[in-house]
């Protein structure tokens, strides 16, 4: 077998101990493992050998993108090595939960004033990973993470370096986020679907902020723009309404 998982315990690189396969992304194979210079649990991505130049191309610029960014709320690069012919990436493990498991799972609900709250948290990275020059592309719900302290964003796999069509593909990504959190209180009343603006009852403001972030001719110029937007909307809620 080509992408054969390793064996729980086998030691790469003479330093980290594999412990767990926690799955399979688009260019490789994603394991836990303890890392016994810092005796941190780290996570250890491993390229696809199947398309072997391309899947090292896509590691090495997930390295390059990682190492770019120093920030709390993104995973530390570590490590890039080859061992027996493979590559490997190692970086921080960022605990938590992301917000696919939270609401869909857990069944976490989030009103509009603490969805447009959340939102603004990532907002915060977003614009930090922008000012890097560098737009995510993979902004989807299983790469933004939630624990006790703070919120993440992983996987950069999909990273390019300032581009106008992946600025547009990250705040499209945006306003699916901030739908599926204003989503997590709805309860339908009818059989009949209809759209969202007629579904959720919202702001008309929030409306017009997840219109615009809809727009492929790029209604916003940048995340600044945004967290304007969204600061005004939050201060519009009385006490009751939090
Ligand atoms: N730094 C990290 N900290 C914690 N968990 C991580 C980290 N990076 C990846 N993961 C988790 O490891 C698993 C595999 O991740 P990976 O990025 O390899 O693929 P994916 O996100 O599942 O797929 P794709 O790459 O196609 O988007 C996912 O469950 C992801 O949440």
């Amino acid at each position: 077998m080509l992408n054969r998982t390793f064996k729980n315990g086998t030691l790469l690189h003479e330093r980290y101990i594999l412990k767990e396969f926690i799955g399979q992304g688009s260019y490789g194979l994603t394991y836990l493992a303890l890392d016994q210079t810092s005796r941190n649990i780290v996570v250890v991505k491993q390229n696809r050998v199947r398309w072997k130049k391309n899947s090292r191309n896509m590691l090495v610029k997930e390295a390059e993108f990682l190492a770019s960014l120093q920030h709390p709320s993104i995973p530390k690069f570590i490590d890039i090595f080859t061992e027996k012919k493979r590559s490997y990436l190692v970086m921080e493990y960022i605990e938590g939960k992301n917000f696919e498991d939270l609401v869909l799972s857990d069944g976490q609900k989030y009103n509009e004033h603490e969805s447009l709250t959340i939102f603004s948290q990532v907002l915060n990275i977003v614009k930090y990973i922008h000012s890097k020059q560098i737009n995510h592309q993979d902004l989807r719900l299983p790469n933004i993470i939630k624990n006790l302290n703070r919120l993440y964003i992983i996987d950069f796999g999909l990273a390019v370096h300032n581009k106008e069509s992946a600025l547009t593909k990250d705040f499209e990504s945006l306003g699916h986020f901030l739908l599926f959190l204003l989503y997590s209180t709805f309860e339908p009343t009818s059989k009949m679907e209809r759209c969202w603006e007629q579904e959720l009852e919202i702001q008309e403001d929030t409306k017009r902020l997840i219109r615009k972030l809809f727009r492929s001719d790029a209604a916003y110029k940048n995340v600044d723009e945004i967290m304007l937007e969204v600061k005004k909307i939050l201060l519009t809620f009385n006490d009751t309404d939090k």
